[in-house]
């Protein structure tokens, strides 16, 4: 409970802050009064059952008691409205940081089954943790502090009855401790599994087509998402079975508490330790006790829950950011000419990927890189656009390292397009405008020619304004790659880093790959993971990668009577395409 508090604080920004305390105080102030309110029930009820009734007393006593809950009442109202204000600090401080944070982690970490547990995390996670402070806090507090205020009264009244509450107390916070610890163990697996299925649902929706193409929608054994839907439906009832356990044994540690409180009581009362009137209100004060306590015992699986959630968020803020130069503007590039030095990467820490590579592309140039699937073509292209950091070596743009330039520096000296084309659910002029935001129409029509996306343009009904859907749904592969090159070229970078599909494309979509290529090698440092022979004849200099190394350089005639692997590859896709033609 505490350790929520706690998290909390550090959560929220200042102003949050601010009002968590006001309201903490103001409900630790509700709970006190709500205590001492049940404890004035005794004298009041001493001075009714004792003749003569004092008249005098009678009305002190009572107007003692309309004061507290008067005064409880007051503070429960600041306290609710200051819970929905901290809530809402919690919303936008959480979305804000979350978002921030996001944004500054390496590209790298958003892959596998990421997505289902943020999209879930931004979503139920954050209204779960904005529930701590506009519902539930008041109960746990209220629930804490009211008991605790009637134990403390109670030993006025008798200690050994005093003493009877606090053993109680003890059991029952032990009772209650079990109880959130199970939900916690179980919440943690249910949360995991509810975050895998909506990464499963979103891949389901997504790969309609080969679900289907392969017939395997009705066959479940095929389906992940079956599985994990399985295993989801598990995890949630062992959730919702331990903690009903908990819960049994928590109500249960309280009847037995209460009971023992009443006997107890009760015996002194019958052997004259304690008056008839003192056993009445002892009597009353442990059935009111009753209300708050029961309360947070039916609410501690929901704080448990909502205390996960901010366990997760925090987990998340804590996975560190690529590092950033505490001053990104001092590297000032000196031209765009490319070089890496001893360059040794895995993802993950998992098995080396680019195995120690040294070359120098010189700026200007345009260079081909081509090897076996898998050789790591694609992973030098993400280490040069800085989207992980090396494990070993350095990578550097115009003479200063990509980590010294920061990933905005990286960002404006280099354009990408790769292979998985993204992009956003807007327009396509919103696309290519991400680029530059200030290009006018003429510019957008002049990348549009150069990147034959013109022609798409004017087929489509709306244009420039056609909407591409949910990750350019709308739109065919090589379309979607017209409007990442024809982006590319708008965004008139130094560097241009291109990764070409590996699939096959229809003459128009070649050719127009094939004119923008030409056209951005143009004054740039160009480097094409490339797949077409036409790109790699076209190429400066050429570099073979085999299992993360560069096994051979050189253009493309030296490297045709060198006769080593490239000699072969050619000599491989020229067969095949010729056979291909035929
Ligand atoms: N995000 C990733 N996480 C873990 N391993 C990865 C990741 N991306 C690629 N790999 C692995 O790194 C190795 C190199 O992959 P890369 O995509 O760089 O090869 P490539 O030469 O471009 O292949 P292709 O020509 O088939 O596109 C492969 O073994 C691949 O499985």
């Amino acid at each position: 409970m505490t350790t929520m508090i706690r998290y909390l604080f550090e959560l929220l920004d200042e102003r949050g802050r601010r009002h968590l305390r006001i309201m903490l105080v103001a409900q630790a102030g509700q709970g006190v009064l709500q205590g001492v309110g049940f404890l004035l029930v005794v004298p009041l009820v001493a001075t009714l059952t004792t003749p003569p009734v004092g008249w005098g007393a009678l009305g002190l006593w009572l107007g003692a008691v309309v004061a507290a809950v008067a005064a409880h009442h007051v503070l429960l109202a600041w306290s609710t409205s200051l819970g929905y204000v901290v809530g809402t600090d919690v919303l936008t401080s959480f979305h804000e940081r979350i978002g921030n944070h996001l944004a500054t982690l390496p590209i790298g970490w958003f892959g596998g089954d990421r997505t289902g547990p943020i999209g879930r995390m931004l979503g139920k996670g954050t209204m779960d943790v904005a529930n701590i402070p506009a519902h539930l806090l008041r109960h746990v507090v209220v629930g804490l502090t009211a008991p605790a205020t009637m134990i403390v009264g109670s030993f006025l009244l008798d200690w050994r009855i005093g003493l009877a509450f606090a053993a109680g107390a003890a059991l029952c916070a032990l009772a209650l401790r079990l109880l959130m610890v199970i939900v916690r163990r179980n919440d943690d697996d249910y949360e995991r599994d509810i975050g895998v299925t909506a990464s499963r649902i979103v891949e389901y929706a997504r790969q309609q087509p080969t679900l289907r193409a392969y017939g395997v929608l009705d066959r479940p054994e095929m389906g992940t998402l079956e599985e994990s839907l399985v295993r989801q439906e598990g995890s949630q009832s062992r959730l919702t079975i331990r903690g009903a356990w908990g819960m049994i044994a928590f109500f249960g540690t309280l009847q037995l508490v209460v009971t023992a409180v009443i006997a107890l009581t009760v015996a002194l009362t019958l052997d004259g330790t304690i008056a008839v009137a003192v056993m009445i209100g002892v009597l009353i004060v442990t059935l009111r006790m009753l209300d708050p306590i029961s309360q947070l015992g039916e609410l501690a699986g929901l704080v448990q829950v909502n205390a996960d959630a901010i366990g997760r968020v925090r987990k998340l803020l804590a996975v560190p950011p690529l590092p950033e130069p505490a001053e990104p503007n001092r590297a000032e590039p000196a031209g765009a000419g490319i070089e890496l030095r001893g360059v040794r990467f895995g993802y993950d820490g998992g098995p080396t990927v680019i195995d120690g590579v040294d070359v120098e592309i010189p700026a200007g140039s345009f260079t081909a890189v081509v090897g076996p699937s898998g050789s790591g073509k694609s992973t030098l292209l993400k280490l040069i656009s800085r989207f992980f950091d090396v494990d070993e070596g350095s990578v550097r743009i115009g003479g200063h390292d990509v980590r010294e330039l920061g990933s905005a520096g990286v960002s404006r000296l280099t354009a990408q397009v790769f292979q998985d084309v993204y992009l956003f659910e807007g327009t396509i002029a919103d696309n290519l405008r991400m680029a530059a935001p200030d290009a006018t129409d003429a510019d957008l029509d002049r990348v549009a020619r150069i990147a034959r996306l013109d022609e798409v343009v004017e087929r489509l009904p709306d244009g420039w304004h056609t909407r591409v859907g949910e990750a350019g749904s709308t739109l065919s592969g090589g379309e979607k790659q017209r409007v990442s090159i024809a982006r590319a070229l708008l965004k008139d970078a130094p560097v241009v880093l291109f990764d070409e599909a590996t699939a096959a494309l229809d003459p128009a979509n070649e050719a127009a790959v094939a004119a923008a290529v030409h056209e951005l090698a143009r004054d740039r440092t160009v480097i094409v993971v490339a797949h077409r022979l036409s790109t790699v004849v076209a190429a400066d200099r050429i570099l073979v990668l085999d299992r993360g190394r560069i096994t051979e350089q050189g253009d493309h005639e030296g490297l045709l009577t060198a006769g080593g692997t490239y000699a072969r590859f050619w000599n491989e896709r020229v067969r095949a395409r010729g056979w291909q033609l035929r």
